[in-house]
C-alpha cells in the first residue's frame, strides 16, 4: 500500500458562470459570519471595519472642500485665509491618517481571523471520514494542500478587501455626485456614460482572465509538487540516477506555467492598453469641461480643483470593474478552487456519503452495493475479534472483483497469514477491514475500537508496510498515533525535559489509556534493538533546543526519522508501537518485508509473548512458521474479472 501524494491532474477549463461562482462565493463566505461561536465577534469586528471606512469617505470630503477653499485663498492672495487654511489642513492630516490606518489593520485583521476558522473547518473536514485518502485515490481535485493553505488566505484577504472597495465606491458615489451635480450637471451625466462604457469594454477586453489565472494557479501548484516530490524522494532517484528525467519532468511542468503566464500577459496588456488610455484622458477631462464656466466669471478657481478631484472619486468609483478586473479575475478563480474542493469535500466528510465511491467527475456517487463495516465491542466470552461473512471485495472504480463470498473468523490467540501473487488483493483486503474501501458486498465486523489519537481505542492497529514517521522527538515517534494529540502540547525541549525526569507527571492526559513511562518506551526500543538510537547524537541542526542547552538527545532526540532511519528501522519502530499500545488486533501490510529473519522472528516472537492477536499480509515462506492459519488467495485463470479464488489452511 503506498501513497502517492497529491494528483496531478489540472482541468482544462474553469468554471466562468457567473451564476456557479456567486452561489460558491455565498456557500464559502457566509458560515463564518452566522457561526455560533466567532460569528458574534466577527459581525462586531466588521462593523468597526465599516465604520471607519465610511469614516475615511468623511475623511476625503473633508479635504475636498479643504482644497476648494485653500485654492480659492491661493487665487484671491489671502494670505490670511490662506495660513488659516494651511492649518485646517495639516490638522485635517493629523485626524484623518489614523482613520485610514486603523481602517487598514482592522481589516487585515479581520481577513486573518476568518482565514484561520475557514482554514480550520476545511481542514477538519479534510480528515472527516478519511477525505484526505479518498480525494486523493478518487477525485480529480489537484493540490488540496494549496486550496487550504494560498487558496484560502486570497479569498478571505480579496473578499473582505473588495467588500469594503464596493462599500467604500459606493458612499462615496453619493457623496461626491452630489458635490459635481451641483457644480456643472453635464459634466455629472458625461462622467457617468463614459465610466459605464469604460466598464462594459474592460470586461469584453478582460473576459479570458477568469480561466486563465484558474489554470496558473492550478500550474504552479503542479510545479511546486513536482520539486516536492522530488524532495521526499530524493535518495531513490538519486539510486536511479533519475536526475534527467525528473528535470525534464519539472521543465515540461514550468513549461506550462511560462506559457500560460505568457497567454495571462498578453490579455492583461490588452486590457492595458485600454485601461490606461481611459486614466490618463480623464485627468484633464473635468478642467477642459468646467473652464468656460471659469472665464465666463461663474464659478471660482477653487471650484475647478475640486469638481477635478470629484470627478475623478466618482469616476473610480464607477470604473471599479475597468481598474479591479484583473483582481476580479483572479478572485473568481480563487473561489472557483476553493468551492469545488469544498463542494467535494463537504461530499466525503458527510457521514451518509462515508460508504460512497466516488465517479470520476469527482464527485460522490453511490455505487450499487456496499461491504457492511460493523463495530461491536470486544466479546470476551466467544474471544472472536474479526469476522468476515460472504465478503465480496471490489476496486473502488467497481471494474475488478478481488476477493468472492469470503468468510472467515479471527479470534483471540489466533495469527492468520494471509499469502498469494501480487496483485491478487491482500491490502486491499486489509484496506476494507480498515474501512478504506466498501466497494463490494457481505459483512465485515471488527469487536474493538480502531486507534484514536486521543488515547481512546486502540484494541486494532493496523500497520502498514512504510510505517509513517511523524516530524518530532523519537518519543513521539513512539506515541504515534494513541498518543498523539498529547504529544502536540509540548515542546520537547521543555516539557518532554519535564517528564523525562518523573515519568508521565507533566502530562495533562486525559485518555483512557496511561501514558507509557520513559522506562516503558526505552525497554520498548530495547526489545526491537534500537535502543541505540537513545545513544546516537542526532545529525540535523534542527535537533539544537530552543534554550540553547545544545542538542536534546535521548527520547527527546528530533530528526527526519522517515530519512534517516532504514525501512528495517522503521518497521522496527512499528512493533515498538504495537508492544507500547498491546492491542487485541494487530493487522500488518508486509510489516517486515525489510527485514532480516532473525529480527523477524524476535519481533513477531515479542508480539505473541505479549498477548497480541495478528494478521499478516506477506510474501517471506519464513512468515508461516509465526502463524497459525493461512488464508490463500489465487488468481482465477481465465477469469474476465482477474478475481480470486481463496481458502484457509491450517499451519502444521
Ligand atoms: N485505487 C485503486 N483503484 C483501482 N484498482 C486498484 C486501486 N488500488 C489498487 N488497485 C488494484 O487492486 C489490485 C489489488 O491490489 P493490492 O494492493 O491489494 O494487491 P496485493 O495482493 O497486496 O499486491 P502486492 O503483493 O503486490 O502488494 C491490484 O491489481 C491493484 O492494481
Amino acid at each position: 500500500m503506498h501513497g502517492s501524494g497529491a494528483s496531478t491532474s489540472t482541468r482544462e477549463g474553469a468554471s466562468t458562470d457567473l451564476s456557479v461562482i456567486w452561489s460558491r462565493l455565498l456557500k464559502l463566505g457566509t458560515p463564518y459570519w452566522s457561526d455560533p461561536e466567532e460569528g458574534g465577534r466577527a459581525r462586531w469586528q466588521l462593523a468597526g471595519v465599516v465604520a471607519l471606512t465610511l469614516g475615511t469617505t468623511g475623511v476625503s470630503v473633508l479635504f475636498n472642500f479643504l482644497g476648494r477653499d485653500f485654492f480659492n485663498a491661493l487665487s484671491e492672495k489671502d494670505a490670511e485665509r490662506f495660513t488659516q487654511m494651511l492649518i485646517k489642513w495639516l490638522g485635517g492630516v493629523v485626524l484623518g491618517v489614523p482613520v485610514f490606518v486603523f481602517r487598514d489593520y482592522l481589516q487585515s485583521k479581520l481577513a486573518l481571523d476568518w482565514r484561520d476558522y475557514m482554514t480550520r473547518r476545511l481542514t477538519e473536514e479534510y480528515f472527516q471520514n478519511r477525505t484526505f485518502y479518498q480525494i486523493q485515490s478518487g477525485s480529480h481535485i489537484d493540490n488540496p494542500d494549496q486550496r487550504i493553505s494560498s487558496d484560502v488566505r486570497q479569498f478571505t484577504d480579496t473578499a473582505l478587501g473588495f467588500s469594503m472597495t464596493i462599500l467604500n465606491a459606493g458612499v462615496d458615489l453619493i457623496s461626491f455626485s452630489g458635490i459635481l451635480y451641483s457644480i456643472y450637471p453635464p459634466l455629472f451625466v458625461a462622467l457617468l456614460i463614459y465610466s459605464l462604457g469604460g466598464t462594459a469594454t474592460s470586461v469584453f477586453l478582460g473576459r479570458k482572465l477568469v480561466g486563465l489565472n484558474f489554470q496558473q494557479e492550478a500550474q504552479e501548484a503542479n510545479f511546486r509538487f513536482g520539486l516536492v516530490r522530488v524532495r521526499e524522494n530524493a535518495e531513490s532517484i538519486a539510486f536511479y540516477g533519475g536526475e534527467e528525467s525528473e528535470a525534464k519532468l519539472l521543465f515540461q511542468r514550468l513549461g506550462k506555467v511560462v506559457a500560460n503566464y505568457g497567454d495571462l500577459l498578453v490579455t492583461s496588456r490588452n486590457l492595458s492598453f485600454f485601461t490606461s488610455f481611459y486614466r490618463f484622458l480623464i485627468q484633464i477631462l473635468p478642467a477642459a469641461v468646467v473652464a468656460p464656466l471659469f472665464f465666463r466669471g461663474e464659478i471660482e478657481f477653487g471650484v475647478i480643483n475640486q469638481s477635478s478631484s470629484a470627478f475623478n472619486h466618482i469616476l473610480s468609483d464607477v470604473s471599479l470593474v475597468v481598474y479591479q478586473f484583473e483582481a476580479l479575475a483572479g478572485f473568481s478563480a480563487i473561489i472557483d478552487r476553493l468551492g469545488e474542493f469544498s463542494e467535494v469535500v463537504d461530499s466525503f466528510a458527510s457521514p451518509s456519503a462515508a460508504n460512497d465511491q466516488i465517479g470520476s467527475n469527482g464527485a460522490a456517487s453511490t455505487t450499487s452495493s456496499q461491504i457492511d463495516l460493523v463495530d461491536l465491542p470486544s466479546q470476551a466470552k466467544s474471544g472472536t475479534l474479526l469476522s468476515l461473512e460472504h465478503v465480496t471485495l471490489q476496486t473502488p472504480n467497481g471494474l475488478r472483483t478481488l476477493v468472492q463470498d469470503l468468510t472467515l473468523q479471527v479470534a483471540k490467540g489466533d495469527s492468520l497469514l494471509i499469502v498469494g501473487p501480487s496483485g491478487t488483493g491482500k491490502t486491499s483486503l486489509l484496506r476494507a477491514i480498515a474501512g478504506l474501501w466498501s466497494s463490494g458486498s457481505g459483512t465485515i465486523t471488527r469487536y474493538g475500537k480502531a486507534v484514536a489519537a486521543d488515547g481512546t481505542g486502540g484494541d486494532i492497529l493496523f500497520v502498514p508496510q512504510r510505517p509513517y514517521m511523524v516530524l518530532g522527538t523519537l518519543r513521539e515517534q513512539l506515541l504515534y498515533p494513541t498518543w498523539s494529540t498529547i504529544n502536540t502540547q509540548h515542546t520537547p525541549s521543555t516539557s518532554f525535559g519535564e517528564s523525562s525526569q518523573n515519568g508521565t507527571a507533566s502530562h495533562q492526559h486525559t485518555s483512557l489509556r496511561p501514558l507509557p513511562s520513559d522506562s516503558e518506551l526505552e525497554e520498548a526500543l530495547k526489545q526491537v534493538r534500537l535502543d541505540a538510537l537513545l545513544e546516537r547524537s542526532p545529525p540535523s541542526a534542527a535537533t539544537s533546543s530552543s534554550n540553547g542547552a545544545g542538542p536534546a538527545t535521548g527520547l527527546d532526540s528530533m530528526a527526519d526519522w522517515a530519512g534517516i532511519l532504514s525501512l528495517g528501522e522503521q518497521q522496527r519502530l512499528a512493533f515498538a508501537r504495537i508492544l507500547l499500545l498491546k492491542p487485541s488486533l494487530v493487522l500488518m501490510d508486509e510489516a517486515t518485508s525489510a527485514l532480516d529473519v532473525d529480527n523477524e522472528e524476535r519481533l513477531y516472537r515479542s508480539i505473541a509473548d505479549a498477548g497480541v492477536t495478528f494478521v499478516s499480509v506477506g510474501h517471506r515462506p519464513t512468515l508461516a512458521e509465526f502463524h497459525s492459519k493461512v488464508l490463500r488467495l489465487t488468481p482465477v485463470a481465465d477469469s474476465a474479472e482477474q478475481t480470486t479464488a481463496w481458502e484457509v489452511q491450517s499451519v502444521a
